[in-house]
């Protein structure tokens, strides 16, 4: 009798299936980036006229069930407005060592001021000082200006050991519905899960990439 073997699964597979539980599965996955420093991430949200928009924002900490994806930027600008008008965003990362995408959709909440005030206090005094000096994406009239708003930013605070968190600077977690995550497999097709929420917990399904 002639025997049919299954042919073996690309090693992608084994990541995938290593965990019921999809933040688990980024956490390890965010162990194994080949990351120095912060991770970027691009946050896509819908402008007024329905269009989309994206750009590069830092992940705050480690992404739990409480936590969510938080990132922290200016209130005032562009992105802020957009997700208070329409809470719901996109989240991508690549890691090109690894071959390694993972997407994620969401609900995005506010952060409590507090939060703001204690991520404010631990970035470097340089980067304080900017966050004072920058309105974000307005349009300025030179670059000069920037220079300007910088040094009256460096003189107004260099009687004070710490600088103040703007009000305008705060944050937001975005609380995942889906997180989908793919990973390449040289020389062989790419393996891809994605886990949605249920009120049970996540449901995973695989995915032809
Ligand atoms: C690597 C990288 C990290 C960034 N991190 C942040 C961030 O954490 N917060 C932020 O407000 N902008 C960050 N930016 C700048 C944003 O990409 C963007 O230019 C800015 O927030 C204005 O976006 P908006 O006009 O859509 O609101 C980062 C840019 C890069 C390239």
């Amino acid at each position: 009798m002639e025997t049919t073997l299954a042919p073996a699964l690309p090693a992608g597979w084994a990541t995938l299936l290593a965990e019921t539980d999809a933040l688990h599965l980024f956490q390890r996955w965010l162990d194994e980036a080949p990351l120095d420093g912060p991770v970027p991430m691009t946050l896509a949200t819908v402008r007024s006229d329905g269009h989309p928009t994206a750009r590069v924002v830092y992940l705050h900490g480690v992404p739990t069930d409480k936590t969510g994806f938080r990132f922290f930027t200016s209130l005032t600008s562009p992105k802020a407005q957009e997700l208070e008008a329409n809470p719901y965003a996109a989240l991508t990362f690549y890691w090109s060592g690894l071959d390694r995408q993972v997407r994620v959709e969401g609900v995005v909440h506010p952060l409590p001021p507090d939060d703001a005030t204690a991520a404010f206090s631990k970035r470097p005094r340089a980067n304080q000082l900017g966050v004072w000096a920058s309105p974000q994406s307005q349009v300025l009239s030179s670059p000069e200006e920037l220079a300007e708003r910088l040094h009256e930013a460096t003189e107004r605070f260099s009687t004070q050991k710490a600088v103040p968190r703007p009000p305008q600077w705060g944050g937001y977690a975005v609380h995942p519905t889906m997180i989908e995550f793919w990973a390449g497999n040289p020389g062989d097709l790419p393996s891809r899960m994605r886990f949605e929420r249920t009120p049970t917990g996540w449901q995973q399904v695989c995915l032809a990439p």
